[in-house]
C-alpha cells in the first residue's frame, strides 16, 4: 500500500503517513453523497445526484499514523456505470452502500462485490458493506442479520448507518482506516530472532494488481 514519508512524531518515534483512496459504490439514491457529506462536513442536506464522480480529501491525525483519505463518491445512475471502474481501479478500500429500505439496492451491492472480485486480488482491497438510512426503520426491507450474514460469508466489514441522523457514519470510515492500518502492520518488516529485520518482499513496494483495467 502507498506509504509516503514519515511525518510527525509520537512517543515511539516518527509517525508514518499513508495516503488511501476510498471509493463509495452503490445504486442511485442510497445515500453515498450524503454519507461523504456527513463525514466531511458533519451535516445533512438534499444533494443533487452525482454526475460521474466527486472527490474529497480528509486528513486524519491518529496516534499511530497520519492518514490522508481520498474519498471518491461515484454516481449510482446506470448511465455512468460503464466508467465506474475508472474511479475504483486503484482504490485501497470500497464502501458498498445500500439502502436498508430498498431490497433491490442490497442486490445491487452484491453485484458490485462481484465486480470488485473480478478486478482485485483477494485481500487487495478493504471492502465494507454499508446499510444506510437506518432512520427509516419502519420501511426496512433488509434486516441487519441479512447484511451481517452476507458480510460475514464474504469477509467484509459491515455497518449500518444513517447519514440523516448521523448514526455510525464516522465509525464506518474509522473502521476502514483501522483495517487498512492493521494490514500495513501485518506487512511491516518483522525482526528476526537475531535482531535483524526480515522484509516480506511480496508485500513491499507497489501492490501487485490484477490483470484487468
Ligand atoms: N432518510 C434518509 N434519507 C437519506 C439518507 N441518506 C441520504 N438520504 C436521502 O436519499 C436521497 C439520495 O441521497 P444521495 O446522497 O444523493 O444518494 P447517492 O447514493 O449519492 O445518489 P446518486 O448520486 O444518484 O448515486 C436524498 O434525498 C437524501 O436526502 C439517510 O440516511 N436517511
Amino acid at each position: 500500500m502507498a506509504q509516503t514519508v514519515a511525518s510527525g512524531t509520537s512517543s515511539e518515534g516518527p509517525r508514518p503517513s499513508y495516503m488511501y483512496k476510498v471509493v463509495l459504490l452503490g445504486s442511485m439514491s442510497v445515500g453515498k453523497s450524503s454519507l461523504a457529506y456527513r463525514y466531511m462536513r458533519n451535516d445533512f442536506k438534499d444533494l443533487l445526484p452525482t454526475v460521474g464522480c466527486s472527490f474529497f480529501i480528509q486528513t486524519l491525525d491518529l496516534d499511530e499514523a497520519t492518514v490522508k483519505f481520498e474519498i471518491w463518491d461515484t454516481a449510482g445512475q446506470e448511465k455512468y456505470q460503464s466508467v465506474c471502474h475508472l474511479y475504483y481501479r486503484d482504490a485501497h478500500a470500497a464502501l458498498l452502500v445500500y439502502d436498508i429500505a430498498n431490497k433491490q439496492t442490497f442486490g445491487r451491492a452484491k453485484l458490485w462485490l462481484e465486480e470488485l472480485e473480478k478486478r482485485f486480488l483477494p485481500n487487495e482491497i478493504v471492502i465494507a458493506l454499508v446499510g444506510n438510512k437506518t432512520d427509516l426503520a419502519a420501511e426496512r426491507e433488509v434486516t441487519t442479520e441479512e447484511g451481517e450474514e452476507f458480510a460475514r460469508t464474504k469477509g467484509l466489514l459491515f455497518m449500518e448507518t444513517s447519514a440523516k441522523s448521523n448514526h455510525q457514519v464516522n465509525d464506518v470510515f474509522m473502521s476502514v482506516v483501522q483495517e487498512l492500518l492493521r494490514r500495513e502492520k501485518e506487512k511491516a518488516p518483522k525482526p528476526s530472532p537475531q535482531g535483524r529485520s526480515t522484509v516480506d518482499l511480496s508485500a513491499s513496494g507497489e501492490r501487485t494488481r490484477c490483470c484487468r483495467s
